[in-house]
């Protein structure tokens, strides 16, 4: 039986794949999927499951996958029962704070603010003791304090291109994102050698990669 792993499509599929092949996983089938959806590596090892973040964690609960594939802001915002076992250190980017040049926390009032994360927003503004109205929103959350919907939002950034494009200004930084490998715990139980196996040999990677990134930073060959 191959190993199944939820593998969120699209941004952290596109980051993931080289690790997986640096890791010796054979990506051939993987790569030239077109709109499949289930694809089995050639050896038989394993399966992928191409599937949208949140509902990663669905096939997880639901016992439907082994493994799963996605970014530690579904993971966090959907309060994940999973067993956290390595940070893929792809897919980084940081929850903010952003509005239009006018906005202010610190005025009275109870302020509007659009997200696709509303647990994530809540907790924030809790910890501030602010009561807030927090609006969900699906996607291009940076619309809502540009059309009147929101006074603020809170979402991810990576490199800011967004928000600058946008005219959306930084009020706050919250957590820091990135992808996670995450198992079912009965799967861990049931799968131990192979689960780990996996997890040693991407650790390894996300090692080197780490290292190269420092010394290409220094200046080392
Ligand atoms: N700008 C970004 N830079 C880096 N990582 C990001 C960025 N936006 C999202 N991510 C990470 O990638 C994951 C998937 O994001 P992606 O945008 O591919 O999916 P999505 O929001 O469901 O988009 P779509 O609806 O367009 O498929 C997020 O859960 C987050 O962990
Ligand atoms: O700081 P940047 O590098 O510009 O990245 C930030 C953007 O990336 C994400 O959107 P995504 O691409 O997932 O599209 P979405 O609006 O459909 O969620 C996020 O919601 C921001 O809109």
């Amino acid at each position: 039986m191959p190993l199944k792993i939820a593998l969120t499509k699209g941004r952290v599929e596109r980051q993931v794949l080289p690790l997986l092949e640096a890791a010796g996983i054979d990506c051939s089938l993987l790569k030239q999927k077109n709109r499949k959806l289930i694809i089995n590596t050639s050896d038989g090892n394993f399966q992928f499951i191409l599937a949208k973040g949140p509902d990663v964690t669905t096939y997880l609960n639901a016992g439907a996958v082994d493994v799963g594939i996605v970014g530690s802001d579904i993971l966090t915002e959907q309060r994940n029962q999973q067993a956290e076992l390595l940070d893929l250190q792809v897919g980084c980017c940081q929850f903010v704070l952003a509005s239009t040049n006018n906005f202010n926390l610190n005025q009275p009032g109870r302020k509007v603010i659009g997200t696709k994360y509303p647990l994530i927003t809540q907790r924030y503004f809790e910890t501030l003791g602010r009561d807030v109205e927090i609006i969900k929103i699906e996607g291009s959350v940076e619309l809502a304090p540009l059309i009147g919907l929101a006074d603020a939002i809170v979402d991810i950034t990576e490199t800011g291109s967004t928000l600058r494009e946008n005219n959306l200004y930084v009020y706050d930084y919250l957590d820091l994102v990135s992808t996670r490998l995450v198992a079912n715990r009965m799967s861990l139980k049931q799968h131990a050698a192979e689960i780990f196996t996996l997890v040693d040999q991407l650790a390894e990677v996300v090692q080197l990669t780490t290292d190269q990134r420092q010394n290409q930073g220094s200046g080392v060959k």
